[in-house]
């Protein structure tokens, strides 16, 4: 039987190969590493908050940009993790700086995360809390 379907030009395979290489990143930080788990995790949970109580549009651009700023820097750090460890498995101390400003930088982003959490959740939740007991 004789083939309908467009062949896919060279450079249209090479953008799908680079989708399929992006897709594998995610996958392995999903399947191995326990921090972007929790990170995935805590988003979700976020993002039902928000659906729950009902944030506005712009707050759904903030808390998107939140998640995927800390889901960036866990992937960044991963990713480090392993071009350090791919070249030394000695104790180094430039080694060590690279790993510590990457889990450093996480830090940061998480706890901007959750400042902004805060401001986003914390009166609404306050006020549920009011309703519910007072
Ligand atoms: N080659 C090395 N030379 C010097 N210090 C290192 C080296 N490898 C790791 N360390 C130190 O140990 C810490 C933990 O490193 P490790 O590779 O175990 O990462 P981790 O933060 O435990 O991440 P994960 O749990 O995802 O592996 C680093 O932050 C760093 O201070």
């Amino acid at each position: 039987m004789i083939s309908m379907a467009a062949p896919i030009d060279r450079s249209t395979r090479r953008l799908l190969a680079a989708f399929r290489y992006a897709f594998a990143g995610i996958g392995y930080l999903a399947r191995t590493q326990r921090n972007f788990q929790i990170h995935l995790i805590i988003g979700s949970i976020a993002i039902a908050l928000g659906v729950v109580l009902r944030i506005t549009r712009v707050e759904w651009m903030i808390l998107s940009l939140t998640i995927g700023m800390v889901l960036a820097a866990e992937g960044f750090n991963s990713a480090i993790e392993a071009v350090v460890d791919l070249a030394t498995r000695e104790r180094h101390p430039l080694a060590q700086i690279a790993k510590d400003v990457a889990a450093g930088t996480v830090l940061i982003c998480a706890c901007i995360a959750v400042v902004i959490g805060i401001f986003m959740f914390g009166p609404r939740l306050w006020m549920l809390w009011l309703i519910l007991t007072v």
